[in-house]
This record gives C-alpha cells, structure tokens and sequence, in this order.
C-alpha cells in the first residue's frame, strides 16, 4: 500500500453476522421505492386508453381514438399534451437529481426516502383528484420529484444495509420491484376500466399511494445505514449499537472499523481533488464514464418504454379493443417480472456480458419481425385493420422482446454501473447514471407517440438498429465484471485491449491506490 491510503471497500470481505430479519425488511421497505416507479410506470399507458380519461382531458384525441375524426392508426393517439402526461414525471424526477444527491449525503438515506415519499403522496392525491389538465399535470411532476428522491437514495440504502455477499442480488431486488409495479399497475387498469360511472382513472392513478406510504411508514421505523451515520458524524457508539442490530452480532468492530476507513478515505480523495465535481472527468475515469453515460442511454434506445408506457395504446393501434388491449398489457407486463427473476438467478452464475449479447440478440430479431408483419397490415398508409390471429402473434413477439429486454438491459442497466466506479467517485457516477436514465426515459416518452405518426412501422426498425449498435458495442467494449471484488475493477479496463490507453498502470494494481 505505497503511498497512500488504500480503499478499503468490503465487497470482497466477509464479516461476522447473518442475513437478519430485520435487514430483510428494512430492504423490502427501501425496495418499494422500485415499486412506487414502476406503477407509475405502468399506469399512465392503460389511463390514457380509457375513454372516461381521454373525454374530459383530452377531447382532441378522444375524438380521433373514436373515430369521429378521421386519422390514420398510426397517428390517433398523437398529441404532446397527452405525452407530456406520461413524461413529466421523469422530466421532475430528473431535474430533481442533484438536490435528492445532496440531501441523500448531508441529510442521510432515510431522510430522502421520506421526503420522496411525502411528495409523492401529495402527487397521488392531485392526480385522484384532478378535475382538469393543469392538475393531472401538476400531479404527475409532483410524483416525479418524489421518485426522484426515492431512486437517489434507495438503491444506496439497499447495497449499505446488505451484507456485502449478497450486494448483487439485492441490486437486482429494485429492477425486480420495479417490474412488479409495472404489473401491478397493468392488473389495476384491468380492474378499473370495468368500474361503471367513468371514474376507475382516478382508483388508477390514487392507488399509487398505496406503495409510496407502504415506503413512508416503513421508513420512519428504520436506522439509516451505518455508512451515513459515519459520514454525518454520528458516535461510534450509536453506529455500532445499529450495527449489532442489523448484523444480528456482538461482533462488529471489524465491520465498523472498514467503514470508517472508506469513509475517511473517501474524503481524502474529495479533499485531493479539492471536492472538485469535475475530477470524474479526468483522463483515468474515462472507461467508467463512457459506460455511466451510454449504457443508460442505450437502455432506453431498446425502446422498452414504449411498451411499459403504451402497450394498451400500441395494442388498440392494432384493433384490440379496450378490454384485449389491457389484458395484453398484463401479459407483458408478467414477463417482464418473470424474466427479471431468471437475470437474478443467472446472473452471478453466467457474467453480464452472455445476458447482454443473448438478449440484444433476441431483442434484435424480435423487433424486425414485429416491424416487418405492422408494415405488411399496416402498409404505410396505416389504414387497414388487422385479424385477431395476427394481432396475437403479434403480442407473442413483444413477449419475447420484453422478455429479451428484462434479462439484459433492465437489471444490468443500473447494476453494471453501479460496480464499476472507484469508490471516490462512485457517489457522482451513479448521479450520473440515475440522470441519463429519467432523461432518456422523459425523451422517449415525449416522442414516442409522435415518431410512431412520423416514422410508422419504420419506428422498429429505428430502435433494431439501436439494439444492433449497442450489442455490437457490448461485444467489443464491455469488459465482463462478474465476480470481481469492487476493489480491483480498474483492472478489467487496464486489461481491455481498448480502455489500457485510458488508465495508468498503477491503477492496474490489486489495491486501488489513492495519492
Ligand atoms: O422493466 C422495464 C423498466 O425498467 C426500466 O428500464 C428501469 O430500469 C424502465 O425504464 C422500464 O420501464
């Protein structure tokens, strides 16, 4: 340890203590927070094919689902004012992400989960409420501040209350919350548009309560993580007193000495580069960087969105009536949960990179084939109408992209990053990470419906050839980090036969060493 101090990350230690119960349950609560995105996620698509919504608030594009104006089906659900609906909450989620990073270091973890789930209530209650667009609106941005909050700081709740071997399992637990709201706002939809009286939009889009004061309640009754505790001063007697708690041992001190360690360390480095924002942007950090902005960038260019926001809509633009179309919904959305399940399973036994090519791949050819059979109905006038048969194939296929989608992409779009970040800098990367997802996330939204009017089926063809770049780019620029402890990841870059340009040799050493 020449030099300087070392990292002391304790990924690949392991110390006395058991998986308890009640780390269990403070992960299920911090895991909810995936739930409160994901039904959000889910919802917007179903509500805004329900006519008893479209009517009141946004008669322009009733009157063309209804065909009481005329419009081809690839264009009947255009309309920014009905995107914006749908992508507002990310544009507030992402606009929210430096001040959440903030109050999550200064204020602690548990402080901005609270507060996101707080303001989510509140965005909850407008949205159940709303009786006209301007409050929907401000519904769906108040919803995206607190998801905001709630992704900033839940994650690293999650990876600070585990025990350090079952880090990356855990990870894969938010992606898995996320796809279960996603159902559960499918199967709510469901539900709701059978409600008579032209009200079961407001039961939709009030029940995200449901998961945000799961989150808020739980909360109040947790620690927050040793590791914040020791970053905002607490004693060390208070740090170990919740250690033993949540490791279920006398035994901590070795636990809490680590975490001391890194955490002065961590300051040291800050200190080094006079708590310098930008020294992510050295030279060394390139490789990590250029993943932190394009896997999340690629993650959205799958066009997996445009599923998860539209799939009833896309489903009635093939003929499906409301009911089929809804339904449609809840079968993708329960592969979408199941196929995460499979990347937890397999994805500590087989590596990130097989699941990534394999699912490009399966992704690829899914999306040619949907795009060549829309184009073969469809034409590009887009005015025909397609039999049930077709229409079900055609549900298949996207059951099979989706599935494509959520072992790959999903799951290793916030773990690869997460784990591929010297520990200075690990804070701001993920930052990074988190922004370039709702931005992307807020982008696709907005123009989906739009590109769809423009582009007709050709709209798959674009995403395919996003797939093909990014699983060409997985094959030749990704290195596989499966296995490898925290500590020594700078070595997967300085053996890369691309990245070895970008970092110095001492970085290549077991332990990463900070001057
Ligand atoms: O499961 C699909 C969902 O997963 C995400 O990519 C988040 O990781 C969302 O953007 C998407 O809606």
């Amino acid at each position: 340890m020449a030099g300087g101090a070392a990292v002391v990350d304790s990924s690949s230690k392991v110390y006395p203590g058991r998986m308890t119960a009640f780390v269990i349950f403070a992960s299920l609560v911090a895991a909810c927070g995936g739930l409160m995105l994901g039904y959000d996620i889910g919802i917007s698509g179903g509500v805004t094919a329900m006519s008893s919504f479209l009517q009141p608030f946004f008669p322009d594009v009733y009157r063309k689902e209804q065909g009481i104006v005329s419009s081809n089906q690839y264009c009947k659900f255009d309309s920014h004012k009905l995107t914006f609906f749908t992508s507002s909450l990310y544009l507030a989620a992402l606009l929210v992400q430096w001040p959440a990073s903030y109050s999550t270091s200064k204020h602690g973890r548990k402080f901005s989960i609270i507060i996101g789930a707080v303001i989510f209530l509140l965005g909850a209650a407008f949205n159940a409420a709303a009786i006209h667009v301007a409050m929907l609106y401000i519904g769906r941005l108040l919803l995206g501040l607190g998801v905001g909050f709630v992704i900033q700081a839940a994650p690293l709740y999650l990876s600070e209350m585990a025990p350090s071997k079952s880090r990356g399992s855990l990870n894969t637990i938010f992606q898995l919350m996320i796809t279960i709201g996603i159902l559960l706002a499918n199967l709510v939809n469901y539900a709701t548009n059978k409600i008579q009286g032209g009200w079961g939009w407001r039961l939709s889009l009030g029940l995200a309560a449901l998961p945000a004061a799961i989150v808020l309640l739980g909360s109040i009754s947790l620690p927050d993580t040793p590791n914040s505790m020791i970053e905002r001063g607490a004693s060390e007697e208070d740090v170990k007193k919740n250690l033993r708690r949540i490791r279920g041992t006398e035994d901590v001190h070795e636990e809490y000495q680590d975490l001391c360690d890194a955490c002065a360390n961590a300051s040291k480095a800050a200190n080094n580069n006079n708590n310098n924002k930008l020294a992510i942007f050295q030279r060394k950090y390139v490789p990590q960087m250029v993943m932190t902005f394009l896997i999340p960038f690629f993650q959205q260019l799958t066009g997996i969105n445009v599923i998860m926001f539209y799939a009833p809509v896309l489903f009635q633009t093939l003929g499906f009536g409301n009911d089929a179309s809804l339904m449609s919904a809840v079968i993708t959305g329960l592969v979408n949960v199941a196929a995460t399940g499979v990347a937890f399973l397999v994805v500590d036994r087989y590596g990130r990179r097989p699941l990534f090519l394999e699912g490009g791949l399966q992704m690829l050819l899914s999306q040619v084939i949907i795009g060549s059979l829309i184009w073969k109905v469809f034409g590009v006038a887009g005015m025909a109408s397609v039999s049930k048969g077709y229409a079900y194939g055609i549900v298949a296929l996207i059951c099979v992209y989706v599935a494509g989608f959520a072992w790959s992409w999903g799951p290793l779009g916030w773990l690869v990053p997460s784990e591929i970040f010297p520990l200075e800098i690990r804070s701001t990367g993920q930052g990074i990470n988190a922004t370039i997802n709702m931005l992307m996330t807020f982008v696709i939204g907005q123009v989906f419906l739009s590109l769809l009017c423009a582009t007709k089926f050709g709209l798959f063809f674009i995403f395919a050839f996003f797939v093909l770049s990014m699983t060409l780019f997985v094959a030749f620029f990704l290195p596989e980090t499966r296995g490898i402890p925290i500590e020594d990841m700078s070595k997967v870059w300085s053996q890369h036969w691309f990245w070895r340009r970008f970092v110095p040799c001492e970085d290549s050493t077991r332990r990463v060493e900070m001057v």
